[in-house]
């Protein structure tokens, strides 16, 4: 890796990321902060939103390499606690498709890139990229997944996590895996624990407690 990177960092929301210090901009509509050797910007929620803003700021500017980061749910089996942080391994994008098969099962890719390499739900981070931030942040990596409906119960979350064998569930990061491999930018994405998934009592979230974790592995990865 170059001593000095060049970063674009994305969070859904700004409340994910208020621990950056930069200088404020806005971009169409879109907060924003630049400081030394990164630029942040506040993607949104969902897959729409993220592919977007990733899409139209890679066509004006140059992207190398980029990081998702922001809380997430944890499934019961994967072994992660609240505050806990993992990188993604893949993205699972869980609501495409048929039920049963997803894109698979109705024959045709979700992506095609150069190789060819075909891509149907399943949706690999850089692997370079990432196995380096797992060494240098000592965060393991995990499989991710991704819906645009959130998990309502843990019955929910217990089937879809064994389904897809995930082991983290969020709203966005599906959509930036399959954009980096379209676009050729090396991505990694990274997720605090602020609850675990189906569970909608917001008492027995730790979202503070996500942020910070995210903070001290984000900051990290800045030095
Ligand atoms: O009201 C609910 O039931 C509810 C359930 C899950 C998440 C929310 C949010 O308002 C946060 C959405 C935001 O945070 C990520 N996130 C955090 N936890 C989860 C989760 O358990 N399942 C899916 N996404 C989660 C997500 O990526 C969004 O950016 C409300």
């Amino acid at each position: 890796m170059p001593p000095n990177p060049s970063w674009l960092l994305l969070s859904p929301t700004r409340f994910e990321a208020a621990f950056l210090k930069g200088k404020p901009f806005t971009w169409k509509g879109r907060a924003g902060r630049r400081g030394k050797g990164w630029v942040w910007l506040e993607s949104g929620i969902g897959k729409a939103n993220t592919a977007m803003t990733l899409a139209a700021y890679a066509q004006r500017h140059k992207v190398e390499r980029a990081v998702l980061f922001g809380i997430a749910g944890a499934y019961e089996e994967s072994g992660l606690d609240l505050g806990d942080v993992a990188l993604a391994s893949e993205e699972v994008q869980a609501d495409l498709g048929v039920k049963d098969g997803g894109m698979k099962g109705m024959g045709f890719p979700t992506l095609t890139v150069e190789g060819p390499r075909h891509f149907h739900n399943r949706f690999p981070l850089d692997k370079a990229l990432s196995s380096d931030l797992a060494k240098r942040l000592d965060v393991p990596l995990k499989r991710f997944l991704t819906r645009d409906l959130v998990c309502e119960t843990p019955a929910e979350a217990r089937a879809l996590a064994k389904k897809w064998e995930a082991d983290l569930e969020n709203m966005e990061g599906a959509a930036f895996a399959q954009a980096c491999l379209w676009l050729g930018i090396q991505g990694a994405e990274l997720r605090a624990v602020s609850n675990l998934a189906g569970i909608r009592d917001k008492t027995q979230w730790r979202v503070r407690l996500a942020v910070e974790a995210l903070e001290a592995r984000v900051l990290e990865l800045l030095t």
